[in-house]
């Protein structure tokens, strides 16, 4: 892809799971030079040491690759940080969307310093499951900026938003830096025309005009039913989302989940239907893949994101009911989400309580945005009191 003498540098945020389980891999594999920004003091030691690792596919044959020419700084070296922004071609991100505030100093701090130097192009782009992270992202960036500063960023700096798609959940065993991944990925970015120029080949993205209707047919299928197998997988006592799916009952209501948002998306979008039904059996057999240990605990975190008014559940719920459909399921599934209390996940602990002190309908109308005078605020109420009830009496 490259010429012999050209340099091309990646900076990645969060060498998490995905992380290096498929940003990385992607951009290793179009030759850059990856530095992963990690907060792991460990992880950034033996990124720096081994200058590569090994991605594993969940699949019979299980390929393996070694992802190579990586290294990684620590976020809180400063003067590395800015260094590697001021070389880089494109800086990614997969640090939990709640994080992005937390980077976004940092990468400001880069951005200034690179800008000193020089106006070369360069892309940010947040791989994160959020609804338009990178617009997100840049909003906190320019927060920090100086005003001259902004000013060129406008001529040079894009933010794209994108999305990304691929399960990979924790990592067991003793190879710190491996990753176990399923085989299917997809990674959809914005065409970056900021720029005014080409966009940056890097395998495995693809661009689109519209980012739109593929961000919320991953966000409405992929996470919604994902969360459909952890809320009720946890609820009945599954550790892992494949036990949970091999329940049939479980595996029935993530399809009726799917198949309801799918309803709402066929009729936004004016998609195929029998297409979008062969990505939504695509997405049961791939949370059902048995060589994914992926934990419910995982796929259920930060309950409180996951409830937001613009994000899986609630969105697709308000957007159908306005329609007028039908959609028993994701009343369902809001309603055994609210009752995730998983104790080492902060924002469990944290919704446990305020469904405690001020009321599960306080937190329907102030966190999820539904009023009491919308029908679905009745109907979570009375099944969230259903299902906790049922679990009292277990
Ligand atoms: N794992 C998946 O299957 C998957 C798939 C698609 C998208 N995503 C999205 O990717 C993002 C990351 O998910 P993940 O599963 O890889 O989580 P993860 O917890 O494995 O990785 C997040 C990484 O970010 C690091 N991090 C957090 N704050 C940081 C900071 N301030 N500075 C530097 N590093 C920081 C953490 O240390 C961790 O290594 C999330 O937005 C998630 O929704 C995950
Ligand atoms: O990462 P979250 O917490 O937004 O959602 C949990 C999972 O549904 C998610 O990580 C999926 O594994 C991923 O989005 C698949 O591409």
């Amino acid at each position: 892809m490259l010429g012999a003498n050209e340099r091309r540098v990646a900076v990645h945020f969060g060498a998490g799971n995905i992380g290096r389980g498929f940003i990385g891999q992607m951009l290793s594999r179009s030759g850059f030079e990856v530095v992963f920004v990690a907060r792991n003091e460990e992880q950034v030691a033996l990124l720096k040491q081994q200058r590569q690792y090994t991605v594993t596919l969940a699949s019979e044959r299980e390929e393996e690759e070694i992802v190579r020419n990586v290294t990684a700084v620590h976020i809180r070296n400063a003067a590395a940080v800015k260094e590697s922004i001021a070389e880089a071609d494109v800086v990614t991100t997969a640090v939990g969307e709640s994080a992005l505030p937390h980077i976004a100093r940092p990468l400001a701090e880069g951005i200034e310093f690179r800008l000193a130097n020089h106006e070369r192009p360069l892309r940010i782009i947040a791989c994160e499951n959020a609804v338009k992270g990178s617009s997100k992202l840049r909003k906190w960036v320019y927060s920090h900026l100086t005003e001259a500063a902004k000013e060129k960023a406008e001529r040079c700096v894009v933010f794209p938003n994108a999305i990304v798609d691929r399960i990979v959940p924790p990592q067991i065993g003793d190879d710190t830096l491996g990753v176990k991944v399923e085989p299917f990925s997809e990674w959809l970015v914005e065409h970056d025309h900021g720029a005014g120029r080409e966009p940056l080949s890097i395998a495995g993205v693809q661009y689109v005009r519209a980012l739109e209707p593929y961000a919320e047919r991953k966000l409405y299928t992929v996470n919604a039913g994902h969360c459909c197998a952890a809320y009720l997988g946890y609820l009945a006592g599954y550790r892992t989302i494949p036990e949970a799916m091999r329940d049939e009952r479980i595996r029935r209501a993530v399809e009726g989940v799917m198949r309801e948002t799918g309803r709402l998306l066929v009729h936004r979008y004016n998609w195929n239907e029998e297409e979008h039904l062969r990505y939504i059996r695509k997405s049961l057999q791939r949370f059902a893949n048995p060589r994914i240990n992926d934990k419910v605990t995982r796929v259920a975190r930060s309950p409180l994101r996951k409830l937001a008014a613009s994000d899986r559940l609630v969105r697709p719920a308000v957007q159908a009911s306005a329609l007028g459909m039908e959609i028993p399921h994701l009343v369902s599934l809001i309603s055994a989400a609210l009752l995730f209390d998983f104790d080492q996940d902060p924002e469990a602990v944290r919704l446990q309580s305020l469904i405690r002190d001020r009321g599960v309908r306080d937190v329907i109308r102030n966190h999820m945005g539904i009023h009491e005078h919308h029908p679905l605020h009745y109907r979570l109420t009375a099944h969230f009191e259903k299902l906790r009830e049922g679990r009292r009496e277990r």
